[in-house]
């Protein structure tokens, strides 16, 4: 679980956020939309420790940047928006999620075994296993690092624009899988321009502009506050009917 109260971060160039109040819940689904540069990935890194935020920043009732690299690590996963490719193996890669709480041998025992094939087959990576990740596409590579970060198996976790290489399909799956993982405890926070799966698919919309949290609650709450088409340049409108993807669509403004 994730409670931030009065957190904000100056960047050098004149960035400021501001984040006065987010909790994202275990069991639930927290989407952050914006429009590029709004703050998202900088509160993602505040939320994982990474950049010194001031204010508070609670993971589970812990101060985020009080805690150790292997405490931090059992209680939050972090998914950066571009990774990188290291040169290894979709298995290797999706391993690393356990490492940081390995003993210091590092050695993998069948718990951890279990947890990477489980996400392996949650990503549908599995066949991918043995492929190295230069020879994967930019959606397989996607995948693999989601992997990772599930096989994690923390309490809560940020990833930053997940779906950004996967197609249609793959978009709406992952967004299954996130629900899925909510479902089991997790809390998720997931920074994302798929508007349609953040609105259709979310429990708590938190909806940025300039630094700022503008509007934030369901769904429902958000698409109804009047600050959509302002933050993010277009809408949102629910929709209803057999066989679409999603439950809300986006709208000129
Ligand atoms: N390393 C950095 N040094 C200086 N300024 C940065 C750095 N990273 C981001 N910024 C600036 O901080 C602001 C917020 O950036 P951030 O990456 O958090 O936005 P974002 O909402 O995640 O955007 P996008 O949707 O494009 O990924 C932007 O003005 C950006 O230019």
């Amino acid at each position: 679980m994730i409670s931030v109260s009065g957190l904000s971060f100056r960047r050098d160039g004149g960035f400021t956020l501001r984040v006065d109040s987010l909790q994202a819940a275990d069991g639930q689904v927290c989407a952050l939309v914006g429009k590029n540069g709004c703050g998202k990935s900088t509160l993602l890194r505040c939320l994982a420790g990474i950049l010194p935020y001031e204010g508070s920043a609670l993971v589970d009732g812990r101060e985020v940047r009080g805690l150790g690299h292997r405490e931090r690590a059992r209680r939050l996963a972090y998914l950066p928006q571009d990774p990188g490719c290291p040169h290894m193996d979709v298995r290797t890669l999706v391993s690393h999620g356990r490492y940081a709480t390995l003993g210091a041998v590092r050695t993998m025992g069948e718990r951890d075994r279990a947890l990477v094939r489980r996400a392996m087959g949650l990503t549908g990576v599995w066949q991918l296993r043995d492929r190295w990740l230069s020879d994967v596409s930019g959606g397989e590579l996607q995948l693999a690092y989601i992997a990772m970060v599930v096989a994690q198996d923390s309490g809560t976790l940020l990833l930053d624009e997940p779906s950004a290489h996967l197609d249609a399909l793959r978009c709406r799956e992952l967004a299954d899988l996130l629900r899925r993982l909510a479902g089991e405890g997790l809390a998720v926070v997931v920074a994302t321009h798929d508007v349609e799966a953040a609105f259709s698919s979310s429990d708590q919309v938190c909806l940025m502009a300039e630094g700022d949290v503008v509007a934030r609650g369901t769904p429902e709450e958000v698409a109804a506050s009047g600050r959509v088409p302002q933050a993010l340049g277009v809408g949102v409108e629910r929709q209803e009917g057999p066989g679409l993807l999603w439950g809300y669509a986006l709208t000129r403004t």
